[in-house]
């Protein structure tokens, strides 16, 4: 335990004074508590006898009423000592951990549920601050409370009190299995709950696949299954924790019995007064409430060791993708090219890659990937589904790192540049479009340049003219027509909008960093074949100069790119322009075969054969741009291509 605590320490800053003296006040409160029988032992003695004056009662009632106006006092200042810092370390260890989830890399978060991250950042650290705040304060002052009452147990009867000790042993005994048990059943209390939450949050994400599929009963089933083995855990954790507290209150209170009867024959054999008995019993009174509450606070303190357990397995994950560390020059010499306008290569040499999660004896994703893009290339990436596409380019501003070979940006490795630099010089936008509920435009200025969007940027017209330049190249402007403009919240992960709305926004985003090099992951999937060749094309128009790397699964897009690489069960099968592939890779035909089905398709909906509604749908998509139908206004977002 005292090791737990040391780990806490760097969350500990500002607290120890303040913890002390919560302590002070917290065990004077308890020593006030327990003179108070004293003062009651003093009373039966030298007041409550014939003779005795009115002014030595009334003395000994101010002097009651004074102790426990005293203990009141200090059990307010216990809680205006501890409360406030005890918050602090939970405020800290919060954000230390959310600061270390953003520093550990996606191969965690692909093993981690996020419930289990959820519990850990909310629960458990609640759990921290009620045991800061109470339980460590109320541990000690019971243990001091109860080792001071014994020895004025003893001192009122040797006898007596070591009478009421021998019902210690027992409890010392049997304590040694409660922690153990307790430990176990509260571990695994916490790490359900995790499971528990995690649930949860995959039932609200995916509501719509569970409604449309009718699948909430099942859903409803499997949940009701974890939640009753969390029960389960709970009443067995709460069992093993009654089982204690009933012994430690059981056991003082018949060794309480057996003192009476030794007491009385003691005071009848005038060997101990009237008022020591009674000031031995109003004693184990006082005790009861201490002896009681530290099977609790034992309780309490075996689940926050848990909890504080649980967050470092957090935080002692080594974050394998990070900054260089050992030669700045490598480092700081890449980074002098980032931002200075220049277009950069990006070149794959010899590449490989498995999942940290894979099983030893699969095979590799990705085998000896060489590539190279020249700056200001666009390259296209093709191949068939699951051949290593997303893994590949999530390599560029390493998301992954190449387990053999290296990725080079700039000719320098990229695990040789500081994070922050390289993924400043390279954007990415992927299919899965990711927004945060926020308002559109801080979800496009997100990936913007912070001295030009950044709170402290000088002229906020610049952020402007790029959020515009985003859009416009994105092909968004239907932001414009939204309620209030890009300033429309959108919505949790932005769940209010198209899925082809959403990924231009995606898009915007990837755009409005300014990259030198452009790394899309197929985010333009959602969108209809026309609107994606005139995002396409005005990539190329405002982004000429920047180095673009796009996974493409459409004939139009492979078209526009400068060349195509073919990557075919993780390894690069030919590179040339389209035309040349077309001539020479079978493989390559048939993957374009494969994309001008769907694109016939498209064609044969565009023109309206089938339905006649499409010519609408592709003005809502082509952002009103006309290109579908002047007739296009149906959806109400006829407007969307012009801004206000
Ligand atoms: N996080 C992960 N952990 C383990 N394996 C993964 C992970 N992500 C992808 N894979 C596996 O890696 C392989 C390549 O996946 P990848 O997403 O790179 O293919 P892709 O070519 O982009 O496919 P698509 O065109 O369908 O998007 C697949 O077999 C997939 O199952």
């Amino acid at each position: 335990m005292l090791e737990t605590i040391r780990r806490l320490s760097p969350y500990l800053d500002g607290i120890r004074w303040r913890w002390t003296a919560g302590l002070v006040s917290a065990m004077l409160a308890g020593l006030v508590a327990l003179s108070i029988p004293q003062v009651i032992q003093q009373l039966v003695n030298s007041v409550l006898h014939p003779g005795g004056s009115p002014a030595d009662v009334w003395s000994a009632v101010w002097l009651m009423a004074g102790l426990g106006i005293a203990e009141g006092l200090l059990i307010f200042g216990r809680r205006f000592f501890i409360l406030p810092p005890a918050a602090g370390v939970e405020n800290r260890a919060r954000v230390a951990l959310f600061t270390r989830l953003q520093r550990l890399p996606v191969s965690f978060h692909d093993s981690w549920p996020s419930g289990q991250l959820l519990s850990r950042s909310v629960g458990d650290l609640s759990l921290l601050r009620r045991w800061i705040a109470f339980g460590t304060v109320m541990f000690v002052v019971s243990i001091v409370t109860i080792v001071v009452g014994i020895i004025l147990l003893l001192n009122s009867s040797w006898i007596l009190g070591l009478i009421y000790l021998a019902g210690a042993v027992p409890i010392m005994w049997r304590s040694f299995y409660f922690r153990n048990d307790f430990r176990s059943a509260s571990r695994l209390s916490q790490d359900q709950a995790g499971d528990l939450a995690t649930t949860v949050e995959e039932s609200v994400h995916g509501i719509r696949v569970l409604k449309a599929f009718g699948r909430g009963g099942e859903a409803l089933e499997g949940f009701r299954g974890q939640a009753d083995t969390l029960r389960g855990t709970e009443v067995r954790k709460a069992t093993v924790l009654s089982q204690f507290i009933a012994l430690i209150v059981a056991l003082p209170e018949t060794v309480i019995g057996i003192s009476l009867a030794a007491g009385v024959y003691l005071v009848a054999t005038g060997e101990l007064t009237v008022g020591a008995l009674a000031g031995f019993f109003a004693t184990t009174a006082v005790l009861a409430g201490p002896v009681e509450s530290v099977g609790q606070l034992m309780g309490m303190s075996l689940s926050a060791k848990t909890a504080i357990d649980r967050h470092f397995e957090v935080m002692d994950t080594a974050v394998d993708i990070a900054d260089p560390i050992a030669d700045p020059a490598a480092g700081a010499g890449a980074d002098s090219s980032a931002g200075s306008g220049s277009a950069s290569s990006l070149a794959f040499e010899g590449v490989g890659f498995r999942y940290p999660d894979a099983p030893a004896e699969s095979e590799p994703i990705l085998r000896d990937v060489t590539l190279r893009l020249e700056p200001g290339e666009t390259m296209a990436l093709v191949g068939l589904t699951g051949s290593g596409k997303s893994t590949l380019v999530q390599m560029v501003p390493r998301l992954y790192d190449a387990t053999s070979g290296r990725v080079l940006v700039g000719g320098v490795d990229v695990r040789d540049y500081a994070l922050l630099d390289l993924r400043r010089t390279v954007s990415i936008a992927f299919e899965d479009a990711t927004l945060f509920s926020d308002s559109i435009r801080n979800n496009v200025l997100l990936g913007a340049p912070a001295e030009i969007a950044g709170p402290d940027a000088a002229d906020p017209q610049t952020a402007q003219d790029l959020l515009d330049l985003a859009l416009d190249t994105a092909q968004a402007q239907f932001a414009y027509s939204m309620p209030e403009g890009v300033d429309t919240q959108i919505g949790e992960e932005g769940l209010s909008l198209s899925g082809g709305q959403r990924q231009r926004i995606a898009l915007a985003r990837a755009i409005a960093a300014q990259p030198e090099i452009l790394v899309l992951d197929d985010p333009l999937s959602a969108l209809d074949v026309r609107t994606e060749e005139m995002v396409t094309q005005r990539l190329r128009t405002v982004l000429a100069g920047t180095t673009t790397l796009i996974v493409a699964h459409r004939p139009s897009t492979v078209a526009l790119a400068d060349r195509v690489a073919v990557l075919h069960d993780g390894a690069i099968q030919d590179v040339g322009t389209h035309a040349e592939l077309l001539g020479r890779s079978a493989g390559y035909r048939f993957i374009i075969s494969s994309f001008e089905e769907d694109k016939s398709i498209e064609s044969v909906m565009d023109s309206g054969v089938i339905t006649g509604m499409m010519p609408v749908v592709a003005v809502d998509e082509a952002s009103g741009s006309g290109s579908g139908s002047s007739s296009g206004t149906a959806h109400g977002h006829g407007s969307e291509g012009g801004r206000p």
